[in-house]
């Protein structure tokens, strides 16, 4: 890692521990003006630093509307708590960007024009965002403590619209990615990611479905059996250049990190591969296919949202296959930036069906890209050669 960092720097402000790649306790001091970092060094340890603790804070609400309303939901009524988690969460994430980066640009995957016409639910995420707080005063303030009114949370939504593109600073937000799976009660992420002239530099993804434990086995139950009080999830995180690492979520400070890669493949006819839940969003017929053709007999894990990403970046699973269901879907930046970078920072390699890298700087979707195959690096060319073969590419 980058060693030329100036002192003082505010923001590595962790529970102590010696274990993060990054925590050195020199870091603490006072304010965050007080030293700009992304210019005085391109380790973006600041851009890493806020984008934990902006995750983990909206993490906090999309907790509280898991278990409060969103759990398990099958009525009409399904898309509301979505609808608040994900408002909430961007608006929260966009304040903490705005107050320590506010040059910088975000796509986000919401815009606020509807929720100015619905008093009554815009009203409802007012009541829920007010109080959300990491339960540490300096980490909050950090992040700009509470938002001032329910215009600023609408504003902050609305500054969501950057269109994206090959210059510049721009952030990728996915509030709550993996809807499906928030509702069905399983796995969801709040993902964040930082693109720098078209290059994914820091990615931060909160799964608070996710056991914390990187070597725990995962299903497509994971998750299901999570409470208010299990104590489970997940904060990830990597920076180009520096390493991967996963530590609990908490409600305040950062908990230590620990660095995590993929794992090893030895014999690939072993390996596990994930896949969306959701039949329209990646080919699971496609995606047996593949896995049949590399000799794999482990059944998928389907794992909704970005959590597969993560999955597979701390070795409890080795493929991630997104093939493609709909010839003219363009993939997010928002669904995949954050996964990428982490995904290639514990040792892997993201591409798309073709075997080309993601490209992020298109805009606010993945416009040259189809599909999406994630694997270790030893293993990808043998994967892509199988996905061509099967999709006769
Ligand atoms: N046809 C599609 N192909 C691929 N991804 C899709 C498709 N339609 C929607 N998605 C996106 O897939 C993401 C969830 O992925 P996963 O299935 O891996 O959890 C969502 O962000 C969703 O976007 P959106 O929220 O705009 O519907
Ligand atoms: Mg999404």
């Amino acid at each position: 890692m980058t060693t030329t960092v100036p002192s003082p720097r505010p923001y590595l402000r962790v529970l102590p521990a010696p274990v993060s790649p990054y925590y050195s306790p020199s870091f603490a001091s006072t304010s965050p003006q007080s030293a700009p970092l992304h210019t005085a060094t391109m380790s973006y340890q600041q851009e890493r630093f806020i984008a934990e603790l902006a995750v983990q804070r909206a993490s906090i609400l999309t907790q509280k509307v898991f278990f409060e309303k969103a759990k398990g939901t099958v009525s009409k009524d399904d898309k509301s708590p979505v609808t608040i988690g994900d408002f909430g969460a961007q608006a929260l994430i966009i304040q903490a960007i705005r107050k320590n980066f506010p040059n910088d640009e975000v796509v986000g995957e919401e815009e606020a024009s509807s929720l100015r016409q619905d008093k009554d639910l815009s009203a409802e995420i007012w009541r829920l965002v007010k109080d959300i707080k990491l339960d540490d005063a300096e980490s909050d303030s950090l992040l700009g403590g509470p938002l001032a009114s329910e215009e600023s949370m609408l504003d902050a939504i609305d500054q969501g619209n950057s269109p994206g593109g090959p210059k510049g600073r721009i952030w990728a937000l996915d509030p709550v990615d993996g809807t499906k799976g928030f509702l069905r009660g399983g796995q969801y992420a709040v993902c964040l990611g930082l693109i720098v002239d078209g290059d994914v530099k820091v990615g931060a993804i909160g799964t608070p479905n996710l056991p914390i434990d990187d070597t725990a086995p995962i299903d497509s139950n994971t998750g299901a059996q999570q409470s208010a009080t299990s104590g489970n999830g997940v904060l990830f995180s990597a920076v180009l250049g520096e390493g991967a690492t996963s530590r609990p979520l908490t409600s305040g400070v950062l908990a230590p990190s620990k660095p995590i890669s993929m794992r090893p493949v030895p014999d690939i006819t072993q390996a596990v591969f994930c896949e969306g839940v959701e039949a329209a969003h990646s080919s699971q017929g496609d995606n047996a296919a593949v896995a049949q053709r590399l000799g794999i007999t482990n059944a998928s894990v389907r794992l909704d949202s970005q959590a597969k990403y993560c999955s597979i970046a701390r070795g409890a699973g080795d493929i991630y296959l997104r093939l493609p269901v709909k010839k003219d879907y363009q993939e997010k930046i928002w669904d995949h930036a954050a996964g990428d970078i982490l995904v290639r920072e514990a040792g892997g390699q993201v591409t798309d069906i073709y075997g080309a890298r993601l490209d992020f700087s298109k805009g606010r979707t993945l416009a040259a890209n189809k599909g999406v195959v994630a694997a270790p690096k030893a293993i990808q060319d043998e994967v892509i050669g199988a996905v061509k073969a099967v999709l006769k590419l």
